[in-house]
């Protein structure tokens, strides 16, 4: 199955089974959260107008190439008086502007004279320098829609508008499971055929960075009963995320599980590395079965669950951002399935990691992004490729 059609297909799951229960939580809390509600303006803002240079207010009719006397001194976080005909006010950068005032001069352009008053001496433009009431927002205007993921700017934003407080999509709760004999965690020692798990830091940390709430299921031993009977237990999440155990050898039960139980939805996909992903439910609860190999984990995860996940808190802009660059690399033979290279960008143009195997995570800690290869496509030097910047996939 193409990439895209497997993508569409999870996604259209995610919406089905979309969390729909929300919470309330203070603004500085709501980071990598989903807004439940749009975010409408409560003010206009500015709430009022306001100088944008420190310098003087005046009104343009008054001004007839003689100094004007200054009538008051207006700083931010105060509230002027009307501003007097025939005078100008001192006023500085983010206060209010006097009622009456409809320009502000810098002071760069202003002569203070000996008896105080000021002489402007470039031409004036009505509203220049004053930045009006509402020019970012007004009352009842949507700022943010629902579905937005809440990060630094939005959170600023929301703050802007005095809000305390957000409503947001509760968090989505996933179980990681690592299947393998072979699998030891970090500190133990390794026995003969054993390998580090890595995994499953890997995913946990990235689902914490996507807002969800991680249950870690630990290891979970190659074997069709403890996988059955582990799928079983995992009943109050909303997704199970596993890696391996979804190949076809005699040793790979989690595809076999659903199989079983009659809900594998998705398996083995046209992509690489990654291509015996697996998707399916136990009784009723959505599995997304991984592939083992660390690189082949990495990219199904940032290419197809995280998308699934953001749909599931009913983000609608799930797709990362990629760019069309220039192929610093050839690529001779033709593949069956859409390749996914760990690479990074070198002189205006993406080059590849030299190791490419699915077991080398390496290539993807040397890389920027995930250059795209389209099925059956061959490239010489210059030709153009999609990149997916990392940075846009791991948060
Ligand atoms: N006869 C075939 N064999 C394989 C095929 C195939 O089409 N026909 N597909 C290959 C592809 S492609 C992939 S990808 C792998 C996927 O295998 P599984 O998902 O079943 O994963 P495992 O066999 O359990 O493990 C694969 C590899 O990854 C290592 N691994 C697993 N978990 C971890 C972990 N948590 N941390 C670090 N490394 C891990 C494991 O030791 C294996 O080396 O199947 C191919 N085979
Ligand atoms: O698709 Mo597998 O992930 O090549 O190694
Ligand atoms: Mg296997």
């Amino acid at each position: 199955m193409p990439v895209e059609e497997a993508l569409e297909r999870l996604l259209a799951m995610a919406e089905a089974s979309a969390i729909t229960e929300r919470e309330r939580l203070p603004l500085a809390a709501t980071h990598g959260r989903v807004l439940a509600e749009p975010l409408v303006s409560s003010l206009d803002l500015p709430p009022w107008p306001n100088s944008a240079m420190d310098g003087y207010a005046l009104r343009l009719e008054d001004w007839k190439g003689l100094p004007l006397p200054v009538s008051q001194r207006i700083f931010a976080g105060q509230a002027p008086e009307p501003l007097q005909p025939g005078t100008c006010a001192r006023i500085f950068t983010g206060a209010p502007v006097p009622a009456g005032a409809d320009c502000v001069e810098m002071q760069e352009n202003a002569q203070v004279q000996d008896d105080q008053r000021v002489l402007f001496t470039e031409p004036l433009k009505r509203g220049q320098n004053i930045r009006p009431q509402g020019q970012e927002t007004t009352v009842g205007e949507e700022v943010l829609a629902a579905g937005t993921r809440l990060g630094p700017i939005e959170q600023g934003l929301a703050a802007s508008l005095g809000c305390a407080e957000l409503e947001v999509v509760r968090r989505v709760r996933v179980a990681v499971l690592s299947t393998g004999d072979e699998l030891v965690e970090p500190g133990q020692s390794l026995g003969p055929g054993q390998i580090y798990n890595s995994n499953r830091v890997l995913l946990c940390s990235w689902l914490q960075r996507l807002g969800c709430e991680v249950l870690d299921g630990g290891i979970l031993p190659d074997d069709l009963e403890a996988t059955r009977q582990r799928l079983a237990d995992l009943k109050d999440v909303d997704l199970i995320l596993s890696t391996g155990g979804v190949s076809v050898g005699e040793a790979d039960f989690l595809g076999l599980a659903l199989r079983e139980a009659g809900e594998l939805a998705l398996w083995k996909l046209a992509i690489k590395p990654g291509k015996p992903l697996t998707f399916g439910h136990f009784r009723g609860v959505p599995v997304i079965g991984l592939p083992g190999n660390p690189a082949s984990t990495l990219v199904t995860f940032a290419l197809l669950a995280r998308p699934y996940l953001l749909r599931r808190q009913g983000v609608q802009q799930v797709q990362p951002l990629r760019f069309e660059v220039a192929a610093g690399f050839a690529w001779p033979q033709p593949g069956n399935r859409r390749e996914y290279l760990r690479g990074r960008m070198e002189q205006g143009r993406a080059i590849i990691y030299r190791n490419q195997s699915s077991g080398v995570l390496r290539s993807a800690a040397w890389a920027e992004g995930l250059v795209e290869v389209l099925e059956g496509r061959t490239l010489v030097e210059g030709d153009q490729v999609s990149f997916i910047p990392l940075s846009e996939l791991l948060d």
